[in-house]
Protein backbone atom coordinates (compact mmCIF):
# COMPACT_ATOMS: atom_id res chain seq x y z
CA UNK A 1 0.00 0.00 0.00
CA UNK A 2 1.69 2.99 -1.14
CA UNK A 3 1.04 6.69 -1.93
CA UNK A 4 2.16 8.73 -4.39
CA UNK A 5 4.36 12.34 -3.68
CA UNK A 6 5.00 14.69 -6.59
CA UNK A 7 7.18 17.48 -5.79
CA UNK A 8 8.49 20.26 -8.70
CA UNK A 9 7.58 17.86 -11.52
CA UNK A 10 7.93 19.46 -15.05
CA UNK A 11 7.22 18.01 -18.08
CA UNK A 12 6.27 19.09 -21.74
CA UNK A 13 6.25 18.49 -25.48
CA UNK A 14 9.15 19.63 -27.96
CA UNK A 15 10.63 21.72 -25.31
CA UNK A 16 6.94 23.43 -24.43
CA UNK A 17 6.62 23.09 -20.77
CA UNK A 18 3.01 21.71 -19.32
CA UNK A 19 3.71 21.10 -16.04
CA UNK A 20 5.54 24.17 -14.53
CA UNK A 21 6.93 22.04 -11.39
CA UNK A 22 3.95 20.40 -10.18
CA UNK A 23 3.98 19.46 -5.89
CA UNK A 24 1.03 17.90 -4.90
CA UNK A 25 0.35 15.06 -1.84
CA UNK A 26 0.61 12.77 -0.75
CA UNK A 27 -2.08 11.52 -3.02
CA UNK A 28 -3.78 8.27 -0.51
CA UNK A 29 -3.44 4.47 -1.17
CA UNK A 30 -7.05 3.03 -0.43
CA UNK A 31 -8.91 5.91 -1.88
CA UNK A 32 -10.01 7.65 -5.26
CA UNK A 33 -8.29 10.74 -6.48
CA UNK A 34 -10.56 12.55 -9.13
CA UNK A 35 -8.05 14.49 -11.32
CA UNK A 36 -10.06 17.70 -12.41
CA UNK A 37 -9.47 21.17 -14.39
CA UNK A 38 -10.33 22.82 -17.37
CA UNK A 39 -9.16 21.30 -21.50
CA UNK A 40 -5.17 21.75 -21.63
CA UNK A 41 -4.76 22.21 -17.87
CA UNK A 42 -1.98 19.35 -18.20
CA UNK A 43 -4.05 16.43 -16.67
CA UNK A 44 -3.27 13.66 -19.35
CA UNK A 45 0.41 14.87 -19.23
CA UNK A 46 1.05 13.98 -15.40
CA UNK A 47 -0.73 11.11 -15.96
CA UNK A 48 1.63 10.37 -18.83
CA UNK A 49 4.39 11.81 -16.32
CA UNK A 50 3.50 9.41 -13.65
CA UNK A 51 3.27 6.31 -16.12
CA UNK A 52 6.68 7.63 -17.91
CA UNK A 53 5.41 8.01 -21.04
CA UNK A 54 6.11 11.92 -21.14
CA UNK A 55 9.82 12.43 -19.56
CA UNK A 56 9.64 14.83 -16.23
CA UNK A 57 12.01 15.92 -14.25
CA UNK A 58 11.54 16.49 -10.18
CA UNK A 59 10.49 13.85 -8.12
CA UNK A 60 7.47 11.16 -8.16
CA UNK A 61 7.72 8.86 -5.51
CA UNK A 62 5.45 5.90 -4.95
CA UNK A 63 6.22 4.80 -2.02
CA UNK A 64 10.06 4.28 -1.14
CA UNK A 65 10.31 4.32 -5.13
CA UNK A 66 11.64 7.13 -7.24
CA UNK A 67 9.62 6.60 -10.28
CA UNK A 68 11.42 9.27 -12.58
CA UNK A 69 14.22 7.40 -14.02
CA UNK A 70 12.79 3.91 -13.20
CA UNK A 71 12.98 1.34 -16.28
CA UNK A 72 9.80 0.35 -18.14
CA UNK A 73 10.23 -2.70 -17.45
CA UNK A 74 9.67 -2.08 -13.61
CA UNK A 75 7.72 0.52 -13.69
CA UNK A 76 5.29 -1.94 -15.61
CA UNK A 77 5.11 -3.84 -12.54
CA UNK A 78 3.76 -0.59 -10.38
CA UNK A 79 1.20 0.80 -12.30
CA UNK A 80 -1.17 0.64 -15.07
CA UNK A 81 -2.38 3.37 -17.50
CA UNK A 82 -5.52 3.28 -19.46
CA UNK A 83 -5.25 6.51 -22.19
CA UNK A 84 -8.15 8.50 -23.12
CA UNK A 85 -8.04 6.52 -26.48
CA UNK A 86 -9.95 3.58 -26.74
CA UNK A 87 -8.28 0.31 -27.99
CA UNK A 88 -7.89 0.22 -32.17
CA UNK A 89 -10.19 -1.23 -34.42
CA UNK A 90 -7.96 -4.65 -34.86
CA UNK A 91 -9.51 -8.17 -35.35
CA UNK A 92 -8.60 -9.08 -32.06
CA UNK A 93 -11.75 -10.74 -29.60
CA UNK A 94 -12.13 -8.87 -26.13
CA UNK A 95 -10.45 -11.81 -24.67
CA UNK A 96 -7.55 -11.46 -27.17
CA UNK A 97 -7.01 -7.97 -25.98
CA UNK A 98 -6.92 -8.65 -22.75
CA UNK A 99 -4.08 -11.30 -22.95
CA UNK A 100 -2.19 -9.13 -25.23
CA UNK A 101 -2.51 -6.39 -22.16
CA UNK A 102 -1.04 -9.09 -20.32
CA UNK A 103 1.37 -10.40 -22.47
CA UNK A 104 2.72 -6.78 -23.29
CA UNK A 105 4.22 -6.69 -20.13
CA UNK A 106 8.03 -5.92 -20.62
CA UNK A 107 9.70 -9.10 -18.49
CA UNK A 108 6.71 -11.69 -19.49
CA UNK A 109 5.41 -12.19 -16.12
CA UNK A 110 2.86 -14.87 -15.87
CA UNK A 111 0.29 -16.33 -13.73
CA UNK A 112 2.19 -19.69 -14.05
CA UNK A 113 -0.05 -20.88 -16.80
CA UNK A 114 -2.31 -20.50 -19.97
CA UNK A 115 -5.18 -21.55 -17.51
CA UNK A 116 -4.24 -19.51 -14.66
CA UNK A 117 -4.37 -16.35 -17.13
CA UNK A 118 -7.33 -17.56 -18.84
CA UNK A 119 -9.13 -17.68 -15.49
CA UNK A 120 -7.72 -14.37 -14.24
CA UNK A 121 -9.27 -12.81 -17.77
CA UNK A 122 -12.23 -14.46 -16.93
CA UNK A 123 -12.64 -12.88 -13.62
CA UNK A 124 -11.70 -9.48 -14.72
CA UNK A 125 -14.48 -9.06 -17.38
CA UNK A 126 -16.69 -10.58 -14.87
CA UNK A 127 -16.07 -7.93 -12.57
CA UNK A 128 -16.54 -5.45 -15.07
CA UNK A 129 -19.45 -7.05 -16.49
CA UNK A 130 -18.52 -8.08 -19.43
CA UNK A 131 -18.96 -11.49 -19.09
CA UNK A 132 -20.49 -12.29 -22.20
CA UNK A 133 -18.47 -10.15 -24.38
CA UNK A 134 -15.19 -12.18 -24.05
CA UNK A 135 -15.35 -13.55 -27.51
CA UNK A 136 -16.62 -10.81 -29.45
CA UNK A 137 -14.49 -8.58 -31.74
CA UNK A 138 -13.40 -5.52 -30.57
CA UNK A 139 -14.45 -4.12 -34.30
CA UNK A 140 -17.86 -5.03 -33.43
CA UNK A 141 -18.38 -3.37 -29.57
CA UNK A 142 -19.94 -0.27 -28.88
CA UNK A 143 -17.42 2.91 -27.55
CA UNK A 144 -18.48 2.12 -24.22
CA UNK A 145 -17.96 -1.55 -24.34
CA UNK A 146 -14.34 -0.56 -26.19
CA UNK A 147 -14.16 1.76 -23.12
CA UNK A 148 -14.80 -1.00 -20.59
CA UNK A 149 -12.38 -3.27 -22.70
CA UNK A 150 -9.85 -0.44 -21.92
CA UNK A 151 -10.20 -0.89 -18.34
CA UNK A 152 -10.03 -4.04 -17.81
CA UNK A 153 -7.07 -3.69 -20.01
CA UNK A 154 -5.78 -1.47 -17.13
CA UNK A 155 -6.46 -3.81 -14.54
CA UNK A 156 -5.94 -7.13 -15.48
CA UNK A 157 -2.05 -7.15 -13.88
CA UNK A 158 -3.63 -5.88 -10.47
CA UNK A 159 -0.98 -3.24 -10.32
CA UNK A 160 -0.89 -1.23 -6.62
CA UNK A 161 -1.53 2.29 -9.09
CA UNK A 162 -3.97 2.78 -11.66
CA UNK A 163 -3.71 5.99 -13.69
CA UNK A 164 -7.11 6.25 -15.81
CA UNK A 165 -7.91 8.96 -18.12
CA UNK A 166 -11.27 9.66 -18.68
CA UNK A 167 -12.59 6.03 -17.93
CA UNK A 168 -16.31 7.11 -18.10
CA UNK A 169 -16.70 9.35 -20.78
CA UNK A 170 -17.94 7.24 -23.40
CA UNK A 171 -20.36 5.60 -20.38
CA UNK A 172 -24.20 5.27 -20.14
CA UNK A 173 -25.10 7.02 -16.72
CA UNK A 174 -25.54 3.25 -15.12
CA UNK A 175 -21.82 2.50 -16.39
CA UNK A 176 -20.82 5.49 -14.77
CA UNK A 177 -21.74 4.89 -11.49
CA UNK A 178 -21.10 0.96 -12.02
CA UNK A 179 -17.72 1.82 -12.58
CA UNK A 180 -16.91 4.94 -9.93
CA UNK A 181 -18.09 2.31 -7.22
CA UNK A 182 -15.56 -0.35 -8.89
CA UNK A 183 -12.90 2.09 -8.97
CA UNK A 184 -13.91 2.92 -5.32
CA UNK A 185 -13.27 -1.24 -4.44
CA UNK A 186 -10.37 -1.10 -5.82
CA UNK A 187 -9.18 1.27 -3.90
CA UNK A 188 -10.72 0.13 -0.56
CA UNK A 189 -8.46 -2.88 -1.70
CA UNK A 190 -5.47 -0.54 -1.88
CA UNK A 191 -4.83 0.56 -4.39
CA UNK A 192 -4.00 4.27 -5.52
CA UNK A 193 -6.40 5.38 -7.95
CA UNK A 194 -6.24 8.37 -9.99
CA UNK A 195 -9.10 9.18 -12.45
CA UNK A 196 -9.43 12.47 -14.80
CA UNK A 197 -12.95 13.33 -14.68
CA UNK A 198 -14.32 16.17 -16.39
CA UNK A 199 -18.07 15.46 -14.73
CA UNK A 200 -17.37 17.38 -11.20
CA UNK A 201 -20.70 16.00 -10.33
CA UNK A 202 -19.09 12.04 -10.89
CA UNK A 203 -16.20 13.76 -8.86
CA UNK A 204 -18.04 15.28 -5.74
CA UNK A 205 -20.85 12.06 -5.34
CA UNK A 206 -17.58 9.52 -5.93
CA UNK A 207 -14.42 10.39 -5.57
CA UNK A 208 -12.59 10.96 -1.75
CA UNK A 209 -9.84 13.57 -3.04
CA UNK A 210 -9.72 16.11 -6.08
CA UNK A 211 -6.86 17.30 -7.29
CA UNK A 212 -7.15 20.61 -9.87
CA UNK A 213 -4.82 21.72 -11.99
CA UNK A 214 -4.56 24.47 -14.38
CA UNK A 215 -2.67 26.15 -16.49
CA UNK A 216 -0.24 22.80 -15.42
CA UNK A 217 0.04 23.46 -11.96
CA UNK A 218 -1.94 22.24 -8.93
CA UNK A 219 -4.71 24.69 -8.05
CA UNK A 220 -6.01 22.79 -5.14
CA UNK A 221 -5.60 19.07 -3.69
CA UNK A 222 -7.82 17.63 -0.88
CA UNK A 223 -10.35 16.52 0.54
CA UNK A 224 -13.20 16.61 -2.00
CA UNK A 225 -15.55 18.63 0.49
CA UNK A 226 -12.98 21.13 0.83
CA UNK A 227 -11.32 21.24 -2.85
CA UNK A 228 -14.85 21.64 -4.25
CA UNK A 229 -16.32 25.25 -3.56
CA UNK A 230 -17.91 28.08 -5.89
CA UNK A 231 -14.58 30.22 -5.05
CA UNK A 232 -12.49 27.32 -7.34
CA UNK A 233 -15.18 26.98 -9.71
CA UNK A 234 -15.12 30.78 -10.58
CA UNK A 235 -11.59 30.64 -10.59
CA UNK A 236 -10.65 27.57 -12.55
CA UNK A 237 -13.39 27.19 -14.53
CA UNK A 238 -15.04 30.94 -14.93
CA UNK A 239 -18.39 29.47 -14.04
CA UNK A 240 -20.98 30.40 -11.21
CA UNK A 241 -21.86 27.20 -8.76
CA UNK A 242 -23.56 25.74 -5.98
CA UNK A 243 -22.52 22.69 -3.84
CA UNK A 244 -25.71 21.34 -2.02
CA UNK A 245 -26.21 18.23 0.18
CA UNK A 246 -27.71 15.31 -1.83
CA UNK A 247 -28.66 11.57 -0.70
CA UNK A 248 -26.12 9.72 1.66
CA UNK A 249 -24.24 12.57 3.02
CA UNK A 250 -22.45 13.49 -0.37
CA UNK A 251 -22.77 17.02 -2.01
CA UNK A 252 -23.82 17.42 -5.94
CA UNK A 253 -22.99 20.54 -7.95
CA UNK A 254 -25.71 23.20 -9.63
CA UNK A 255 -24.29 25.36 -12.19
CA UNK A 256 -26.09 28.70 -12.57
CA UNK A 257 -24.42 29.90 -15.66
CA UNK A 258 -20.94 31.14 -16.57
CA UNK A 259 -19.26 33.84 -14.24
CA UNK A 260 -20.02 37.60 -15.32
CA UNK A 261 -15.88 38.55 -15.11
CA UNK A 262 -13.83 37.78 -18.03
CA UNK A 263 -12.96 33.64 -18.40
CA UNK A 264 -9.36 33.09 -17.14
CA UNK A 265 -6.85 33.16 -19.54
N1 LIG B 1 1.46 14.78 -27.83
C1 LIG B 1 1.47 16.12 -27.65
N2 LIG B 1 2.32 16.91 -28.36
C2 LIG B 1 2.35 18.25 -28.19
N3 LIG B 1 1.57 18.92 -27.30
C3 LIG B 1 0.71 18.18 -26.57
C4 LIG B 1 0.61 16.75 -26.71
N4 LIG B 1 -0.33 16.31 -25.84
C5 LIG B 1 -0.81 17.40 -25.21
N5 LIG B 1 -0.19 18.51 -25.64
C6 LIG B 1 -0.43 19.88 -25.17
O1 LIG B 1 -0.24 19.91 -23.76
C7 LIG B 1 -1.20 20.74 -23.14
C8 LIG B 1 -1.90 19.95 -22.05
O2 LIG B 1 -2.59 18.87 -22.66
P1 LIG B 1 -3.25 17.70 -21.81
O3 LIG B 1 -3.79 16.71 -22.78
O4 LIG B 1 -2.30 17.25 -20.79
O5 LIG B 1 -4.43 18.51 -21.10
P2 LIG B 1 -5.74 17.97 -20.37
O6 LIG B 1 -5.87 18.76 -19.12
O7 LIG B 1 -5.70 16.49 -20.26
O8 LIG B 1 -6.83 18.43 -21.42
P3 LIG B 1 -8.29 17.85 -21.81
O9 LIG B 1 -9.16 18.04 -20.61
O10 LIG B 1 -8.68 18.76 -22.93
O11 LIG B 1 -8.14 16.41 -22.22
C9 LIG B 1 -2.15 21.24 -24.24
O12 LIG B 1 -1.79 22.57 -24.57
C10 LIG B 1 -1.88 20.30 -25.40
O13 LIG B 1 -1.99 20.98 -26.63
Amino acid sequence: MSELLLSGVTAGYAGRPVLRGLSCGPIPHGRVTALVGPNAAGKSTLLRAIAGLVRAKGSIRFGDRELIGMSARERAHHLAFMPQALPQDTALSVIEALLGAWRALPDGASWGSEAALLDRVGKVLDRLGLGDLGMAQLQSLSGGQRQMVALAQAIIRDPPLLLLDEPTSALDLRRQLEVMGLLGELAREGRTVIVVLHDLALAARWADCLLVMDHGEAHGFGPSETVLTPGMLDDVYGVEARIEPCSQGRRTLLIDGVSRRAPPP
